[in-house]
């Protein structure tokens, strides 16, 4: 009994994953499924896809590490965060397709909720800003966009829960509707402060109290999958975001400590302690982790195109075939060239949060090639990352006391060159782990501290390998130089909205 079970059910694909009681991995299945893009700006799932794959690949993972259900401690889910659904209580049949965390249609809403100045007390109450990205509005607009589904709801027939609550109900047969503190946190309607769903808040989105899941621990006995789904009964006793569950699983279990994690976007976390930390520099306050009943709470910063850009390098511009030879590239191009990119392709996100600009290059000469396209799109996520770094440092001067080494994980930390010169650009060591797959690892170590597989955080942490630490190593004047190009860089692109 000393296997756990991570289910990471992600925006493009959802994974299973075994883990031993040494948190070694036994198995891992992986599966993609279909996106939805029935208008301009608009993102769905189909619920069902999310639900048969998540099955599909527990299943895969236990044939492949040749267990049984007995064999399995615990299960523990970690998910893509803010993606809402909204589901019929009596036959768990969803009433509208999943509207997923990039989604953009309630920007309207969102404006209206500005305008009307709701914004400061959204904010000190949540931790976040008012936008689309967030559950909140997106269970409002199915509500009145679903025929009857206000009426119903109102009446206690249908239910909401991000893409974790949705498993738990699916996987328990309809008999568990909870969440964890740190998807609640992501959802416009939780206080993050009381730690409970805030009444004002759910009546100004107007979303009917009882729709909403109970909020646990994000370490607690959820309830037990099933028999049938996987030939015996399960517990479940882990849910964490993916972000969030990546902080666990990169041990940031201390104030100062903080994860990057470098997927499609970039989602930096700083562990700020006991105490919320307000930004004044539109990072989000966010629960990092709730144990014990104690809330733990983060900055959070998120970039939208990280590993996206390398993606239109190679689908859009044709200049690599894989993501892989950025790097060399990058390493050929004319050390002459001050090429920057502003990945804005989808607006800008922390700490800027500007969706109506768009991506720009700067800096093109007659001799500008793919080796400087490849330096500039690499760089560009390393500058973003400059960024937030900057700002948690102002919000929360702490950070510089704690001389944060930056932690990273996800796809395009196997670029060197890009570790390197985010420790240059940072002028901090960037740690990358033995363990890479941290997001999965961070929900099994929930459900196995719950399972009694795995030990109290500290000892946890000790189990933090270093695969390799990048120095910073670029001089102070290139530094300045370099990050005072791109924040004119920057600038110009914000300029570009205002001159419109
Ligand atoms: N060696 C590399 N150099 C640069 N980028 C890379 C490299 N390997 C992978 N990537 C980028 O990392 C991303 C994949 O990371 P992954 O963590 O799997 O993302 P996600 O979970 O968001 O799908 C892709 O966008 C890819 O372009
Ligand atoms: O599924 P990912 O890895 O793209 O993560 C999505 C984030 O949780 C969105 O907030």
């Amino acid at each position: 009994m000393s296997f756990v079970l991570a289910i990471d059910q992600g925006t493009t694909s959802s994974r299973a994953m075994v883990f031993r009681g040494d948190i070694s991995i036994a198995a891992v299945a992986q599966q993609e499924f279909p996106q939805h893009f029935p208008a301009s700006g608009w993102v769905e799932h189909e619920p069902e896809d999310i639900w048969t794959s998540t099955v599909m690949m527990c299943r895969e993972a236990l044939e492949k590490a040749g267990l049984k259900a007995k064999d399995i401690a615990a299960i523990g889910i970690t998910n893509q965060r803010e993606t809402t659904v909204v589901w019929d209580r009596a036959t768990g049949q969803a009433v509208h397709r999943a509207i997923v965390w990039q989604d953009r249609r309630t920007a309207d809403i969102c404006a209206k909720l500005k305008a009307d100045g709701h914004e400061p007390a959204i904010s000190a109450k949540t931790g976040l800003i008012i936008d689309p990205y967030f559950s909140g509005t997106k269970v409002a607009w199915i509500l009145d966009h679903v025929p009857g589904a206000r009426e119903r709801a109102e009446r206690g027939e249908l239910l909401f829960g991000t893409v974790d609550c949705y498993l738990l109900w699916r996987l328990t047969g309809g008999r568990v509707h909870a969440t964890d503190a740190t998807n609640a946190s992501r959802t416009l309607l939780f206080n993050i402060h009381t730690g409970a769903w805030d009444d004002d808040l759910v009546r100004l989105l107007r979303v009917p109290r009882s729709m909403l899941p109970e909020v646990k621990d994000s370490s607690a006995r959820f309830g037990e999958s099933i028999a049938d789904l996987f030939g015996g009964p399960i517990a479940i006793s882990g849910i964490a975001g993916d972000q969030q569950a990546a902080t666990i699983g990169q041990a940031c279990f201390e104030p100062g400590m903080m994860k990057s994690t470098y997927g499609t976007g970039c989602f930096a976390l700083l562990n700020t302690g006991t105490t919320p930390v307000a930004s004044k520099n539109k990072l989000l306050t966010t629960i990092a982790y709730q144990l014990g009943g104690q809330r733990t709470y983060a900055l959070e910063g998120s970039i939208f195109v990280a590993g996206s850009a390398v993606q239109w390098l190679r689908d859009g511009l044709g200049i690599i075939k894989h993501a892989a030879e950025t790097g060399p590239l990058a390493d050929k191009s004319d050390s002459m060239q001050s090429v920057y990119l502003v990945p804005a392709f989808v607006g800008m996100g922390a700490p800027y949060w500007n969706p109506r600009v768009r991506g720009a290059l700067f800096g093109l000469t007659r001799n500008t090639g793919p080796a400087e396209l490849a330096h500039a799109t690499l760089e560009s996520v390393c500058y973003q990352t400059f960024d937030l770094w900057a700002a948690m440092r102002t919000d929360w001067p702490e950070a510089n006391a704690a001389n944060t080494v930056l932690r990273v994980d996800g796809g395009m930390t196997a670029s060197d060159w890009t570790m390197q010169r985010l420790a240059d650009l940072l002028n901090a060591p960037v740690d990358r782990p033995m363990i890479q797959e941290t997001t999965a690892l961070g929900a099994a170590y929930l459900a196995g501290l719950d399972a009694g597989v795995y030990p109290e955080p500290a000892k946890f942490a000790d189990n933090w390998r270093l695969e390799h630490r990048f120095r910073p190593a670029m001089s102070q004047a290139t530094r300045e130089r370099k990050l005072a190009g791109w924040a004119c860089a920057v600038k110009g692109v914000l300029a570009s909205d205002e001159g419109e």
